[in-house]
Formats: structure tokens, C-alpha cells, sequence
């Protein structure tokens, strides 16, 4: 294979669906924060909303790191998953504290049907039937459009509120780049050696994952 250009697959991906990746890490929601307009009441929705969503995504994370350890021989994955499940314990924590910040009681927050509807498609890719190739490239897709979007309002330029840096700088910080990074390696890794249906069917998931995500910032935005 020497000299031979080889397709990274997630790189084909994000070219040939250039404009929805966009939609959903240059959201109008995220365009707010970055420009500061954003009002504070969409931006407690959108908090109460995604600490439902974060709950849930904890036994998808689980169920990736069992995958992890059932299929694959590179110990170097579990301990990026690893990493990932403790990231997610620092948000759950971020999140009740900030949300005791700016007043939201998350314990009566109503999962909004948008938010049900991303739920219920993160539990059907948990199930045992889904692949350990499919289920790490859902997962690179999802914590991706987060760090993209959020780095998006801390580069230079940005007028992003100081209050909401914070928030920012949870998805969008450099050590949070580069474990994206390398849940895309493993991502491309597995993809390189999956069938054809196994690539399809990730690829799949790769856009109903983007359009949850456009769908989120809709809900949060409140213009739906
Ligand atoms: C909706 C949504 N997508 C992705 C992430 C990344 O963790 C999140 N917290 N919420």
C-alpha cells in the first residue's frame, strides 16, 4: 500500500456534507453567543435541556466503552473512552452548578420532544446489535459538533459574552480538541476496516446526528 493515498473517512464526510455540518457547528444559536446576542432565556433552555440530554448520553458512553472492550484490542481506545466518561462527570457537575447560578431547577426542567427525540435515537444506537465502529463514530460525531461550535465563539473576533466563556471553554478548550481528534482516529481507524454496510450505516447515523444537533440549537433558540 505504500504511496498509496488513503481515504480517512470522516474527512470524505465532512466534505460531502460540507453544508449541514455547518448548519449544525455555525447554528444561529451559537452565532448569538458569539456575537453576544443571544438572550439569556434561550440560554437557560438550552442548559436545563442539554443536562437531560447529558444524563442520557452517560449509558451510550458506557455502552461505547464495553464495545470498546469486547471488540477491540487497542487499550489505547479504552483510555480515551475512559477520559471521556470522566469528562462527562465534571459536566454533570458544571451543570447543576451552573444551573443553581442563574436560577433553573433542573429537577423540573420538562424534556422538550426535540430533546426526547435525540434521546430515544442515542438509545437505539446503545443497543448491543449496533457495532463498535458505528457506535464510536456516533460518538466522535457528537462531541465534535459541541467542540467545533463552541471553539467557534473563542476564536479571535468573537464577542462572546464573559459570562458565557465558561460555557465555552468546556467544549471548546484545546484539550477537548484533542480528544475529539483522537475519537476521530479511532473512528477512521475502525472505518477503514468495516464493510461496505458498516460505513453506510455509520454514515447514516453521521447526518441524523447532525440534524439532532440543528434540531437542539433550534429548540434551545426557541424557534421551535
Ligand atoms: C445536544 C448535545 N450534543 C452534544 C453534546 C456533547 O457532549 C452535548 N452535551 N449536547
Amino acid at each position: 500500500m505504500e504511496g498509496i493515498e488513503r481515504t480517512v473517512m470522516t474527512d470524505t464526510w465532512l466534505k460531502k456534507h460540507r453544508q449541514i455540518y455547518l448548519g449544525a457547528t455555525r447554528h444561529p444559536f451559537i452565532l448569538g453567543i458569539r456575537d453576544s446576542s443571544v438572550d439569556i432565556s434561550s440560554f437557560k433552555r438550552w442548559l436545563g435541556q442539554d443536562y437531560i440530554f447529558v444524563r442520557a448520553f452517560v449509558p451510550f458512553v458506557a455502552s461505547v466503552l464495553l464495545k470498546a472492550s469486547k471488540e477491540s484490542y487497542e487499550s489505547a481506545d479504552i483510555d480515551v473512552l475512559l477520559g471521556g466518561l470522566a469528562a462527562l462527570n465534571d459536566e454533570i457537575a458544571w451543570f447543576k452548578n451552573e444551573a443553581s447560578k442563574l436560577g433553573v431547577a433542573l429537577e423540573s426542567v420538562v424534556p422538550h420532544p426535540i430533546n426526547l427525540n435525540y434521546c430515544r435515537f442515542l438509545e437505539s444506537i446503545t443497543s448491543p446489535d449496533v457495532d463498535y465502529t458505528r457506535a464510536i463514530t456516533a460518538f466522535w460525531a457528537i462531541e465534535t459538533v459541541y467542540q467545533q461550535s463552541f471553539a467557534h465563539c473563542l476564536e479571535e473576533g468573537s464577542k462572546t459574552p464573559d459570562d458565557l466563556k465558561q460555557t465555552c471553554l468546556r467544549w471548546g478548550n484545546d484539550d477537548f480538541g484533542q480528544y475529539c481528534r483522537a475519537l476521530k482516529s479511532i473512528a477512521d481507524r475502525q472505518l477503514a476496516k468495516a464493510s461496505d454496510d458498516v460505513v453506510a450505516k455509520a454514515e447514516v447515523n453521521f447526518l441524523s446526528i447532525l440534524e439532532h444537533e440543528v434540531q437542539f440549537w433550534n429548540m434551545s433558540r426557541g424557534t421551535v
